[in-house]
């Protein structure tokens, strides 16, 4: 059985299950379960604090799990990123009162308050800063506010968090994460199964960012309309029967589909249809 850590609570929680479930695995029902067998597909699952994930994982003792980046590198545990899941995009950043400093190499002598010194104290000493670490678990823009420090380090999505505490964004970002899966030595980089588990995800990201994209198009423009819609190998043709016009097949990124199905329509095509994909291997 692979078994494979989930984030229990937290911004992380909710898109994971929902992504395993689209993978075709079996999900929770009550957020109390803490253990989840899917015999069927042979995983089994350990809903556990995000910050502890990338500790289980590092030991050996879970195979793989979903966290953050942010939460990986601050925990300082030997576990590798295997896939970038595209959901809980964010930047870890500085901030502070207007007016106290503009940049990382302007901290020496000061405090820094934040939920993630793991990885604050390796960016200061990255940059020869010598300035204190002031770990807190949470709603770290209050810090500023008590006089427990002078700056703040903290995941900033939109930003509204700081700009509503008064605080400025300084410095540049000290990382862009978002949602990984990792692996440390529980499990070997070729393991079947963890190769399966990933192809089920990679089908979920695909099946998320591509449509099916039918078209017909007069030969004479196929050459144009095909290089609108390459496809991830190559589009499929087929000759329709009415001489002279040809069916196209390929798979567009979604976010594209609207500008290319113009695109397409003023070259020519007709009949332009997008399908959505609910799952694939590639
Ligand atoms: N507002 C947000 N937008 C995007 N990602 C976020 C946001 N807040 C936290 N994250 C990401 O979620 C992951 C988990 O962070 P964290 O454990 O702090 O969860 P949380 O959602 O803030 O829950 P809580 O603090 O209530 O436990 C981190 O990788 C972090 O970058
Ligand atoms: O840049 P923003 O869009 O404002 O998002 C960033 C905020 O979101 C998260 O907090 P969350 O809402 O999870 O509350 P928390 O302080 O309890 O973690 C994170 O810890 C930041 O404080
Ligand atoms: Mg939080």
């Amino acid at each position: 059985m692979l078994r494979i850590a989930v984030p229990n609570k937290g911004s992380l929680s909710e898109p994971a299950s929902a992504m395993l479930h689209e993978a075709g695995y079996r999900q929770r029902k009550d957020r109390r379960e803490l253990v989840l067998v899917d015999s069927e597909n042979e995983v089994e699952f350990f809903f556990l604090r995000p910050r502890d994930i990338a500790v289980y994982v590092g030991s050996g003792k879970l195979d793989i799990g979903i966290t953050g980046r942010d939460l990986l590198l601050d925990s300082g545990a030997s576990a590798e990123e295997i896939l970038q899941l595209g959901f809980a995009g964010s930047t870890f950043r500085y901030a502070t009162l207007p007016g106290t400093a503009k940049d990382v190499s302007e901290f020496g002598g000061k405090t820094v308050a934040t939920s993630f010194s793991g990885l604050v104290t390796q960016h200061l000493a990255d940059h020869g800063v010598e300035a204190s670490v002031v770990h807190l678990d949470g709603a770290v823009e209050t810090a500023i506010q008590l006089g427990v420090a002078e700056i703040i380090a903290d995941v900033v999505e939109t930003g509204t968090t700081l700009r509503n505490a008064g605080l400025e964004i300084i410095s540049e970002p000290i990382l862009h994460s978002e949602a990984v899966v990792i692996r440390g030595s529980g499990a070997a980089d070729d393991d079947p199964k963890v190769r399966q588990f990933l192809r089920r995800m990679q089908g979920v990201l695909v099946a998320r960012r591509y449509v099916m994209m039918d078209y017909d198009i007069r030969a004479e423009h196929l050459e144009k309309a095909v290089a609108l819609t390459p496809g991830l190998e190559s589009p499929t043709i087929s000759p329709l029967h009415d001489q002279g016009w040809v069916a196209v097949r390929s798979m567009v990124r979604t976010k594209e589909a609207q500008r290319i199905m113009d695109d397409l329509y003023d070259l020519g095509a007709r009949a332009i249809l997008t399908t959505g994909i609910h799952a694939c291997r590639l």
